[in-house]
This record gives structure tokens, C-alpha cells and sequence, in this order.
């Protein structure tokens, strides 16, 4: 079979249901226990051959003060691969950034997984590689490679596969404001750290919304806390979502700034989506989980 020229990826936002900060390792990184699903909203990027240099374009809402340099974890991600694979041939990437940055949604850790499995395709790179450059990249990274509810233990690097998502619906808003992933954990630290907890007990699935958020009620987002005393307009962000029209619960993602709310049905976030809208000028989406939409 011909391979197509240009391969075509989507890079799903990140959305930790729960997160327990549950210890600190001697690096100064912390332990974890959270859930993270993935959300239909997205960016999308390309890969097309490219002889021998690795390069990047940049399109999108949110391509403005994105630099299309190495630093970049699309960059970042390509040459890691080919060092690792030792390969000499090209690319030409392609980066739609339509998630807000620095946002708690992982946006940057899914566009490095996304062309990790992109050049891996490209290149005919054994996928079995992907795993070991992954953590490499980020702590989000390993995770947004499945793309599939899972439980992320230790920094993010030990994966167990999450719950089934019921059918349902998931609004995603940010306030338009970036926030530092480490300036929130350092915040956390200063704020007492993580408390002694019992380890929250999963089912293998959800009946339905209803079930999914009742479960959740008995977790936290550690670092919404220390979110919010660095940037209080998360709490009228939460507060917006939760009077929305058949919310089942808010909460923040990440170390922030985004919000979520749970819905039953993916056509009521959408609705509720576009009522936010009417009274807020902030990044708004909603929509079905990344496994269910159609
Ligand atoms: C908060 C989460 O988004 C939850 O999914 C992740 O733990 C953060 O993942 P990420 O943004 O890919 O994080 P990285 O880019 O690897 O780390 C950024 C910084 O956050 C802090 N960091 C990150 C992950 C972690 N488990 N403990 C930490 O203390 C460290 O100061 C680190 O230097
Ligand atoms: N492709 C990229 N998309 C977004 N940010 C990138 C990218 N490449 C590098 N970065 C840098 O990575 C940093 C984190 O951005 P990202 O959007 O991944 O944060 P986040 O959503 O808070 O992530 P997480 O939920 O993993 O903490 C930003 O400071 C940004 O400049």
C-alpha cells in the first residue's frame, strides 16, 4: 500500500478527573495518584517527508508567542526520536494549536506524543520505542501517548489503564491566563505539602455521568488550591461552570488554569458551552471525551 504524503494527527487535551499529590522525591518532583481522560478538543498536527532537517510551522488560535524553535516540544520530541532511532531523514511538522497554553491540559506533552506517533509512522520507527522517550519530554507525556483514560502514578511514568468512560459530556474553559506548572507545585509545597490519604477505590466502569461524578466527589484537585491563591479568577471560572444548566461537578485540571465541568450528555456541554460564551470572553469548549466522539 502507498503511504499518504502528508500523516495527520490529533493531539487531545488532557483532563485529570482527580489529582492527589501523595509524596515529593528527593529530585524535587511529586508523587501523584490522578485520573486523566482525554477531551474531543484538540490540536491538530501533520508530518510530511522532508530530506534532512527537522522543522516546524505553526497555525492556529493559540500560535501567537509559540516559538517554532527546538525548544518547542514538537521539536524536542522529533529529535529525541531520531537520535534514539538513528535515523538521518527529515520532517516537515505542522502544528494547529488550538489549545491554550500553559493551561493544565497538557498541551504541549500531547503534541510531543502526537508526533512521536506520527514519525514513528514516517520513519517506520518501532512504536516500542515510544515509551522510553516519552517521560524524557515531560511527566504528561507518557500518558498523552494512549490518549485512553488512565491512572498516573509516581511523576506520571506508571500507567494503569483507567475506568471505561460512560457516553457524556465534558466543558472546558480557561480565563485567559497561563499559569507555570512549577510555580503551582512550589505554591503546593509552601501551602503543607501532601496529606496522609487512602487511595481512592475505582470501579472497572461508569453506568453513567451521574455515577462517574458521584465517585469523583470523594477526590480533590490538590493543586487547585494553590491555583487559585496564585490566580483567583480560577474560582469565578469554577463558580461560572457550576451554575451552568445540568453541571454534575467543576473542578480545575492540572496545575490549572483550565476548569472542567461534567455533564450528562455531550449535546448539554455543548449547550452549556455556548451560554458561557454569551457571558464570558474566555476560552470555551464542549463537547464528548476524546474515546466517544464520533
Ligand atoms: C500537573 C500535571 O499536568 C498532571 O498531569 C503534570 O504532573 C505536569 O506535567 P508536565 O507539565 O509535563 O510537567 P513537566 O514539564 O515534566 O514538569 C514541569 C515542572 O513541574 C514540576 N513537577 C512536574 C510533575 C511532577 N509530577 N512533579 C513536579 O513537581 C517540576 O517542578 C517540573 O520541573
Ligand atoms: N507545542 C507546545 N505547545 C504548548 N506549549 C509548549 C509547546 N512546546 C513548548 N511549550 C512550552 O511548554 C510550557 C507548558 O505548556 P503546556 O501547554 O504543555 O502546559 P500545560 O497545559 O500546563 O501542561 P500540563 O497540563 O502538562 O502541566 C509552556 O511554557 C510553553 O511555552
Amino acid at each position: 500500500m502507498t503511504k499518504p504524503l502528508t500523516l495527520h494527527d490529533t493531539a487531545h487535551a488532557k483532563i485529570n478527573l482527580f489529582l492527589h499529590v501523595t509524596g515529593r522525591r528527593p529530585d524535587g518532583y511529586h508523587l501523584l495518584d490522578s485520573l486523566a481522560v482525554f477531551a474531543g478538543a484538540g490540536d491538530r498536527i501533520s508530518a510530511e517527508k522532508h530530506d534532512s532537517e527537522c522543522l516546524l510551522s505553526i497555525t492556529g488560535p493559540f500560535s501567537v508567542g509559540l516559538s517554532a524553535s527546538d525548544d518547542n516540544l514538537v521539536l524536542k520530541a522529533a529529535h529525541a526520536l531520531r537520535q534514539k532511532a538513528g535515523i538521518t531523514q527529515g520532517v516537515h511538522l505542522t502544528l494547529e494549536k488550538n489549545l491554550p497554553v500553559a493551561s493544565g491540559i497538557g498541551g504541549g506533552s500531547a503534541d510531543a506524543a502526537s508526533a512521536l506517533r506520527l514519525l514513528s509512522t514516517l520513519w517506520e520507527v518501532d512504536p516500542a520505542l515510544l515509551p522510553n522517550i516519552a517521560p524524557t519530554l515531560g511527566a504528561d507525556v507518557p500518558v498523552c501517548l494512549g490518549q485512553t483514560p488512565t491512572r498516573m502514578l509516581g511523576i506520571g511514568e506508571i500507567l494503569e489503564a483507567g475506568p471505561t468512560l460512560p457516553e457524556g459530556g465534558i466543558l472546558l474553559a480557561n480565563p485567559g491566563i497561563g499559569v507555570s506548572t512549577p510555580d503551582i507545585f512550589r505554591r503546593f509545597s509552601q501551602t503543607g505539602g501532601p496529606q496522609p490519604r487512602t487511595a481512592p477505590i475505582l470501579p472497572m466502569h461508569w453506568e453513567n455521568m451521574q455515577h462517574l461524578a458521584s465517585t469523583l466527589t470523594d477526590t480533590t484537585n490538590d493543586l487547585q488550591p494553590p491555583a487559585v491563591s496564585l490566580a483567583p479568577i480560577i474560582n469565578e471560572t469554577l463558580a461560572a461552570i457550576a451554575t451552568l444548566p445540568n453541571c454534575l461537578l467543576s473542578r480545575m485540571s492540572g496545575s490549572g488554569a483550565t476548569c472542567f465541568g461534567l455533564f450528562p450528555t455531550a449535546e448539554n456541554a455543548h449547550a452549556a458551552a455556548q451560554i458561557l460564551r454569551e457571558h464570558h470572553n474566555w476560552w470555551i469548549w464542549g463537547g464528548a471525551f476524546a474515546s466517544t466522539e464520533k
